[in-house]
């Protein structure tokens, strides 16, 4: 049995890092092991202009533990508003690396986000031209569209739509959670694909079975067991349009304990064990690398990292229920199952 495994340094193609007092506490759990991250610009308010973006990447840099080597990737809020020329400055003078797209109130501070797609098809034709990323969240908001049937709606009804009309867009579907995904990223060109650790780990039981656990209940929501097989042979299959978005999503315990919970998972500090643990079990601790470490550079046209990070196997690494925040306690993804790689 492989007991050690060396991987070029892996990145996180989807995460939040908030603000504040948040941001300081949580990018530690990060640059422990990720050399760079596409930063999600779901603030409050929202990353939308290129000043906006240079201004929290400044807050970002400035909150790096001492020592640590790691390049935030910034992403613009796309909003109806969105000047396609702040876009296009913001790209040439290589602040942002992608601009993500929120359907509006499909997830946490999305308000700000599209509601009229063709009211962004001027920002996305500029973006075509100049080679510029689109990251979608991709489910449908209306009303009558069950929660669980959103994303399959959202390929149909918008992702192919917007991508027939703009030919050449770069597109990835972020943190996909059904089999829908899976087959339409299979299908283009063009197109990537993140998916989070904990859509590998848990499907909808997880979150209503024996209780409700708010710690699993983020958006898009976990789907039935089949959605999550699909998902891990996707991830697993070596397929280069798959990567890891961690989605790693911080919040309270106060805000996830509630009546109207929070969606999201924490998985910045468990994610290398959960996925060794995971591709280990599905016999592809080989293609480990691809997912975390060499697909996602090369669908954004980067180097992969030249450093390595080296995971061990031995008895069950423990992790902690929580981090500590100034502002209370974040509790981090229970992946229900015994770790036994650590990073060292
Ligand atoms: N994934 C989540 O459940 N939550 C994310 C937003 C998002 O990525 O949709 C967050 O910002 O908390
Ligand atoms: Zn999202
Ligand atoms: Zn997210």
């Amino acid at each position: 049995m492989t007991q050690s495994l060396t991987l070029r340094r892996p990145d996180d193609w989807h995460l939040h890092l908030r603000d504040g007092a948040m941001l300081g506490a949580v990018l530690p759990e990060t640059t422990r092991h990720f050399a760079r991250a596409i930063i999600m610009p779901n603030l409050v308010p929202p990353v939308v202009t290129g000043a906006q973006a240079a201004a929290y990447r400044d807050r970002i840099l400035a909150a790096l533990p001492e020592g640590a080597a790691f390049t935030p990737l910034m992403t613009l809020y796309l909003t109806e508003d969105t000047d396609a020329e702040d876009v296009a400055e913001a790209h040439a003078s290589g602040l942002v690396t992608a601009v993500k797209l929120y359907p509006a109130g499909a997830t946490t501070n999305s308000a700000s986000g599209v509601a009229n797609f063709d009211k962004v098809r001027g920002v996305l034709d500029k973006m075509a031209e100049i080679g510029l990323p689109l990251c979608l969240h991709g489910e449908v908001t209306d009303e009558g569209i069950d929660i669980f049937d959103r994303e399959a709606v959202f390929i149909d009804r918008v992702l192919d739509p917007i991508r027939r009309a703009t030919p050449g867009l770069r597109t990835v579907m972020e943190h996909i959670t059904t089999r829908d995904g899976v087959e339409y990223a299979k299908s283009q060109d063009n197109l990537g694909a993140t998916i989070t650790t904990h859509h590998l780990v848990i499907n909808r039981n997880h979150i209503l079975v024996g209780g409700i656990k708010p710690h699993y209940y983020c958006l898009p929501v976990a789907k039935r067991e089949e959605h999550r097989l699909a998902l891990r042979a996707a991830a697993t299959s070596g397929d280069a349009r798959f990567f890891l978005g961690t989605d790693s999503a911080p919040h309270l315990d106060a805000a996830k304990l509630s009546p109207c919970g929070c969606a999201g998972c924490f998985t910045a500090t468990n994610t290398m064990s959960i996925l060794a643990e995971v591709f280990e079990q599905d016999g592809a601790l080989d293609r480990l690398e691809g997912f975390t470490s060499l697909n996602g550079p090369a669908f954004y046209g980067l180097p992969a990292n030249d450093e390595t990070i080296t995971l061990t196997r031995g008895t069950p690494v423990e992790y902690p229920a929580q981090i500590a925040t100034p502002e209370g306690p974040v509790t981090l993804f229970d992946p229900q199952m015994p770790l036994h790689w650590s990073v060292s």
